[in-house]
């Protein structure tokens, strides 16, 4: 039997409490809570205890990519940034469209133990927008598939898109879309539309592209009775069509990466390819909307949209260069800052978008969930004051491609917990 005693943690919106784990579920709350003496402390004086965070979009790049990310680096970086949970991204080489490819990547993520790795099921073979992915077996296989993506591409053919909220409408699964009409925005295109990418000469890719597509989808949606989540979100245009599917009562979901909340499409000026991401970074007045919405609920989970990419791939031109960026570790960090000290979001909201809401959007029933006894002990201790300077050479991702790098926040993960297993502290860290 394990156990581990936390003592002294600010739960939210409450008094300094101790907790008692005990086989990796919450046993006890209360304050000088007794355990024997051969059971693991952690003093959490002057840390507050929030559920462990959920991301719905991380990119792991195994199998095919481990010189960028394996899926036991990325975990370690997730568990450092205080996520509990992650959604592995289908992308990889070979791509995540059977149940066995599924399978594989939960077994490599139990086996790293570090966070719980859910596999994205593609939502076409191959990622090529033809023809489904298996979809149901997929959901029916050992990794339990309920979120389906082509992130990277969008699926574009609206017959397509049908057949899929069709199919995962039987299971209560939903599609994730990365929305980008292809035929506005190519996969050239790398800077916002307007006067910056017509000053830099770089491929634009305008809003339009990305309201369009959530629009269909969420008419889509509608038709089918089936559910739809937006990925990575960007724009004012693209928060405009959330928030009327919403009043329309169409089951439709968001999310926003950390990136799109605070940086601004003039980090292009420098052609530093590590500000290249897809969707490109926006500007101010865009941003201003996006943290409005995330506060207003319009937006409903914060998710990193984490990219490594190796050297070779990220140090070219502009142009050349891939798009993505790293963004499983400052996640905390800069979330509290643009909408907590700002005072847009109190830390119940920012639980709520980087964990609750997550974990309901993917079902996953042992994240995201009130810290009470008999819940499962999916756990972040944060330090509001934490104040630090982010070193790229730090991180646990094998990639460098970290546009946080040098940049300073006020908050900091301080230690995460996996049913009552540390899985990344200070110490450990130092
Ligand atoms: N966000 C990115 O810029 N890149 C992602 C793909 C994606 O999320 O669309 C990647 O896989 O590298
Ligand atoms: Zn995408
Ligand atoms: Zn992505």
């Amino acid at each position: 039997m394990s156990a581990l005693l936390i003592t002294g943690a600010r739960p939210l919106g409450g008094d300094a409490v101790d907790v008692l784990v005990r086989d990796g579920v919450v046993a006890e709350i209360g304050s000088g809570l007794d355990a024997p003496s051969d059971v693991e402390r952690l003093a959490a004086d002057g840390l507050t205890l929030l559920p462990g965070f959920v991301d719905l979009h991380t990119h792991l790049r195994e199998p095919g990519r481990e010189d960028a990310e394996t899926i036991a680096t990325g975990s370690a970086a997730a568990a450092a940034g205080g996520f509990t949970a992650v959604l592995a991204m289908a992308n990889t080489s070979p791509v995540t469209d059977t149940a066995e490819a599924a399978e594989r990547v939960l077994d490599l993520g139990r086996a790293a133990g570090l966070v719980d790795v859910q596999p994205v099921g593609a939502v076409t073979k191959a990622l090529a927008g033809e023809e489904l992915a298996e979809l149901a077996l997929m959901h029916r296989s050992r990794a339990r598939v309920s979120v389906f993506s082509d992130d990277g591409r969008c699926v574009h053919d609206a017959r397509v898109m049908r057949r899929a909220l069709e199919y995962v409408r039987a299971f209560g699964g939903v599609v994730s879309q990365h929305s980008q009409d292809p035929t506005l925005a190519g996969s050239a295109a790398c800077c916002h539309e307007g006067e910056l990418s017509g000053r830099l000469g770089l491929p634009g890719w305008p809003a339009v592209a990305e309201s369009s597509i959530i629009a269909r989808d969420a008419q889509l949606a509608r038709h089918t009775g089936s559910r739809v989540h937006v990925a990575h979100v960007s724009t004012a245009e693209g928060v405009e069509v959330v928030r009327w599917a919403k009043s329309a009562g169409i089951h439709l979901t968001a999310e926003v990466t950390p990136h799109h909340l605070l940086l601004t499409q003039d980090r292009l000026s420098g052609y530093d390819p590590t500000f290249k991401v897809n969707p490109p970074l926006r500007p101010r007045e865009d941003v201003e909307v996006l943290r409005a919405a995330l506060a207003d609920g319009t937006i409903d989970a914060v998710a990193t949209d984490h990219a490594p990419h190796a050297r070779h791939d990220k140090e070219h031109a502009f142009v050349d260069a891939a798009f993505g960026m790293l963004g499983l570790e400052t996640a905390f960090a800069v979330v509290h800052d643009t909408m907590v000290r700002s005072g847009a979001l109190d830390l119940a909201g920012l639980a709520d978008r980087m964990s609750l809401a997550p974990a309901r959007i993917a079902g996953l029933s042992d994240h995201g969930r009130a810290i009470e006894v008999g819940a499962p002990a999916n756990l972040v201790l944060v330090d509001t004051d934490g104040g630090h300077t982010v070193d790229a050479a730090a991180s646990k991702s094998l990639s460098r491609n970290n546009p946080w790098h040098g940049m300073s926040f006020t908050g900091a993960v301080h230690t995460t917990i996996l049913r009552g297993r540390v899985t990344a502290s200070p110490e450990e860290s130092a």
